[in-house]
């Protein structure tokens, strides 16, 4: 479909971008573009999902996704056999039956870098908190304390501290970057040893907690990573280590890190991601060593205007067959 002819096409006739569930990002990125494509929305139809889908199966080419949607499973997949692209307003991909897109031919478009800085922003902000202890001492003087009169529990030096990132892709990086200017020394596991930076790399992540004070996350959830950081990990970042993170919950073996919270084998927490999101577990709450925060990470005006920009863009290069901005690799 030749891209200028847009404007002149309506309802039906334009092109269909499906959604199964409603979401504020979709909100967004359908205000002012509804003159361009034809927002199908399986929520708002009285037909029950799989009906709808079949209903449209044979017209509907994209699909809209995000990672605090439905997961996009090969049932999905199955009912929609004329799909050609998946486009997911997330960077992480663990909502997505990868291996059943490739054996379809899906093609994924996904949120990709662009919010790698304020989430890198995020992970450095809960390794604060947690280590000088900003959220604790808000707690302390709303109660009506003062340092100089009770009892306090002394934060620790950023500067100096070895900081193992799980994960140095794009907010990995920015989190490194941000933490070297700490004057902090980075370390990291990830994949593959990466040749363009000069942090000591770590193959094994127990060796890399047994090296660190800190542990970032940053890493995607997936077959190889989930649980990854279980109690032995755990254990090898000892009683003085915190751990951050902005991945996925369910990279932590959640259970476990509770209990050496609980037990004070690690020293304490910021989390932005839980294992069953929205359910966090209520023994953290008590435990002043532990920030929490709501999967919010990305969520900034600046990020939702640039996703705006970045989906509608990769909608109009798919119809009218130009490359996608940001298409995942999926071999
Ligand atoms: O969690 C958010 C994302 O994957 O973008």
């Amino acid at each position: 479909m030749a891209h200028n002819n847009h404007t002149h096409l309506h309802g039906q006739d334009l092109p269909k971008v499906l959604q199964l569930l409603p979401n504020p990002c979709f909100a967004l990125v359908e205000a002012n573009n509804s003159h361009k494509f034809h927002f199908l929305k399986a929520w708002a139809s009285p037909l029950p999902q799989d009906q709808f889908l079949e209903t449209h199966a044979g017209s509907v080419q994209v699909l809209l996704s995000s990672a605090i949607g439905p997961p996009i499973t090969a049932q999905i997949l199955h009912l929609l056999p004329s799909l050609k692209l998946l486009v997911t307003i997330s960077a992480g991909l663990d909502h997505v039956d990868l291996a059943e897109c490739r054996a379809r031919g899906v093609a994924i478009a996904s949120a990709s870098k662009i919010f790698a800085e304020d989430v890198a922003d995020v992970a450095v902000g809960l390794l604060l908190d947690v280590m000088r202890n900003i959220s604790a001492s808000d707690r302390f003087v709303r109660d009506g304390f003062w340092v100089s009169k009770c009892d306090f529990a002394l934060g620790s030096k950023i500067g100096g501290k070895r900081v193992g990132i799980v994960g140095l892709g794009n907010i990995g990086l920015e989190v490194a970057k941000r933490l070297e200017a700490f004057g902090c020394n980075i370390l990291y596991n990830s994949r593959k040893k990466k040749p363009f930076v000069s942090y000591h790399f770590f193959p094994d992540v127990c060796e890399l907690a047994a090296n660190s004070d800190v542990l970032v996350i940053c890493c995607g959830l997936n077959a190889q990573t989930h649980h990854m950081i279980n109690k032995k990990v755990l254990l090898a970042l000892g009683r003085e280590g915190v751990i951050v993170n902005v991945g996925r919950g369910a990279i932590i073996d959640e259970k476990e890190m509770v209990q050496c919270l609980v037990r004070g084998e690690i020293g304490g927490a910021g989390l932005d991601v839980f294992e069953n999101e929205p359910h966090v577990p209520k023994e953290l709450f008590a435990l002043d060593n532990v920030v929490l925060s709501p999967h919010q990470a990305a969520l900034t005006p600046e990020c939702f205007t640039a996703l705006r920009e970045l989906v509608i863009g990769n909608l109009e290069a798919f119809f009218s067959n130009k490359p996608l901005l940001s298409q995942v690799e999926n071999n």
